[in-house]
């Protein structure tokens, strides 16, 4: 099995004016093999995006980090330094939630691929046109309505597909997307669950999922991570995990979330994550967890069991290892 993503403990903070850190990520290891499609779930502000970013490699300036992280076998970030060289923007792509900005909106289509084309593999126009057509088709983009547009003549779906097959054509072997079906309608978010599985499938492309989306996260990913406060509470295969879920946070989680034909109360969760700068010393969910008790006052285990990684100590005493 090959590793396309491996991070060891990896910490990332964000230094304000005064050069204080506040911890986005705290301390978390995963991995995600070659062709896998891996999903990061969790609310507003656990640290999705930083996470999604480490891995794009475009932390801002004021980012700090710990830890380790590899793409490939390319440590990127070794405790405090980052090194993305033949990485950012090659190895992996990043297509934001608003595909509209990463294209250039003076650009066609055909321009911007010559533009890519050109400074990464030297292309000439005649080559590169031939390219961008191989690689729009491979998104199921038809080339003759698409290389002569400019961005805002596409819809949302086409401009996403547009950014992924540029990507492609790049070399890109891992793709980060950042809340990727948030802008479609259902129709346009089965199309693109579909496309990116089916990439999976024919290029062996990794995918990184940021989402907030628990319902498509369950239909594409292979795996899908649960975050709470910077930290990874539950890791599964993607079905079993919504079945399934074992971390009281993620059985809250699909609680909290309609499902098609299935009629049931929904719930949400009451409190806020925590806004802790430094080191969280008890189990990140437990001022709102519903099953809390005294151990729970200590760091949560990591715990794996049967595939699944779950930080709770309930499960300490479940054949877990
Ligand atoms: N560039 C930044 N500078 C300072 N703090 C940041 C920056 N980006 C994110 N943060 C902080 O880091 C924490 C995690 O944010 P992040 O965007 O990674 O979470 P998220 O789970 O992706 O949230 P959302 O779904 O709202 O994008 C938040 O408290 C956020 O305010």
């Amino acid at each position: 099995m090959v590793l396309a993503v491996k991070a060891v403990d990896l910490k990332i903070g964000y230094m304000d004016e005064e050069e204080k850190i506040y911890w986005a990520v705290r301390g978390i290891s995963f991995q995600v093999s070659e062709g896998e499609i891996y999903c990061i779930v969790g609310e507003s502000g656990c640290g999705k995006s930083t996470i999604g970013n480490a891995i794009a490699g475009i932390l801002p300036s004021h980012a700090v980090t710990r830890g380790e992280l590899y793409i490939y076998d390319k440590k990127v970030i070794d405790y405090e330094k980052m090194d993305y060289t033949g990485i950012r923007g090659r190895v992996v792509s990043y297509i934001p939630q608003n595909p509209g900005t990463s294209l250039n909106p003076y650009e066609t289509i055909e321009e911007q691929f010559y533009h890519v084309l050109n400074s990464v593999y030297g292309y000439d126009k005649r080559k590169s046109v031939e390219t961008a057509r191989r690689y729009l088709e491979m998104v199921e983009l038809d080339p003759d309505k698409v290389l002569d547009y400019y961005p805002h003549e596409l819809s949302g779906g086409m401009q996403q597909r547009a950014a992924i097959s540029i990507a492609l054509a790049t070399g890109a072997r891992i793709i980060v997307a950042d809340e990727p079906t948030s802008s479609l309608d259902a129709h346009l978010r089965l199309q693109l669950i579909r496309l990116m599985r089916r990439l999976r499938d024919t290029v062996g492309l990794s995918l990184i999922l940021i989402t907030h989306d628990l319902v498509s996260a369950g239909r594409i990913c292979d795996t899908i991570a649960v975050m709470y406060a910077g930290k990874i509470v539950e890791e599964g295969r993607g079905g079993l995990l919504l079945t399934e879920p074992l971390h009281p946070y993620t059985q809250m989680l699909v609680d909290a979330v309609p499902i098609l034909g299935l009629k049931k109360p929904l719930k949400s969760i009451p409190g806020e994550p925590p806004q802790v700068e430094g080191e969280i010393s008890e189990c990140v969910f437990r001022e709102r967890c519903p099953v809390a008790f005294e151990k729970c006052g200590i760091h949560p285990p990591e715990l794996y069991m049967m595939e699944r990684k779950v930080s709770c100590w309930r499960y300490m005493n479940h054949g877990a290892r």
